[in-house]
């Protein structure tokens, strides 16, 4: 479960919040999608919930885990997989990148990214060099070194952008996967329709406020009010169909 209540930041030198007493709550398993426009403070309530930064005032509850002060706790516990994988990949081949999630003794530790590794369809690339994967494999990696450190919360930033089709299936497969495994997910989007019908629950941001949360068919018909486009189904006939 994952309770923010009053939860605010402001950045460093700046003078308005980034984002203004949020509050909300996440059940355990559930796959969120959160959505806003540029700028409305999606990536900062990411940065707050994998523990990167920490609240300005108010708190975040992650599973027993309480911002502010246990930062670091929540930082073992979130995983943050960034839009950007170039940022996030520190090993030279697939097999380094992996390998880097586990101490240098860990005598389990090549069994178990070979078999995460083989999940994502990347075995075959095991000791590529990372430059020379694909943009989607490169993502896939990110999220495959993510979930390595079994995380209880997935945070997944722009998981669909710039993947091809078949990809995007992929992701989505993995997703789904995931939501069996009772991993709570959410889900940074601009672009709804490869995702909503997984969503079990939305989170709406707007110039840093909190202008809705819960089930996707409560919200949809208020979002072109913040900038943020309904999936087409629900445009033409007010149902959430099935992407694929
Ligand atoms: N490092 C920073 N220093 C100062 N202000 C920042 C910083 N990062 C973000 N902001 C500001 O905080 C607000 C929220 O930004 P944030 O990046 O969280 O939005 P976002 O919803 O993730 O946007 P996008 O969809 O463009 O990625 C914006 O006004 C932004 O200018």
């Amino acid at each position: 479960m994952i309770t923010a209540e009053n939860l605010s930041f402001t950045y460093r030198g700046n003078t308005s919040p980034a984002l203004n007493n949020l509050s909300f709550s996440i059940p355990k398993g559930e796959l969120v999608c959160l959505c806003g426009t540029n700028g409305s403070g999606k990536s900062t309530l990411f940065s707050l919930l994998s523990g990167l930064q920490t609240p300005s005032s108010g708190t975040l509850e992650v599973g027993f885990i309480i911002a502010k002060g246990n930062e670091q706790q929540l930082r073992a516990q979130s995983a943050l997989v960034l839009q950007d994988a170039d940022l996030q990949i520190i090993g030279s081949t697939v097999a380094e990148d992996m390998m880097l999630a586990f101490p240098a003794n860990d005598a389990d530790a090549e069994a178990t990214c070979r078999a995460m590794a083989e999940r994502f369809s990347l075995l075959d690339h095991w000791d590529s060099p990372v430059h020379a994967l694909s943009y989607g494999q490169k993502r896939k990696l990110c999220l495959a070194v993510s979930l390595l450190s079994t995380p209880s919360l997935l945070l997944l930033d722009e998981p669909f952008s710039g993947l091809d089709y078949p990809a995007m299936l992929e992701m989505r497969s993995i997703m789904k996967a995931n939501k069996k495994l009772g991993l709570t997910q959410i889900v940074s989007v601009h672009d709804l329709e490869p995702v909503i019908d997984l969503a079990d629950s939305m989170i709406v941001l707007h110039h840093g406020e909190l202008k809705g949360t819960g089930v996707p068919e409560g919200l949809l018909s208020s979002l072109l009010e913040y900038g943020i486009r309904p999936p087409y189904s629900w445009l033409r006939e007010h149902t959430i169909s099935p992407w694929g």
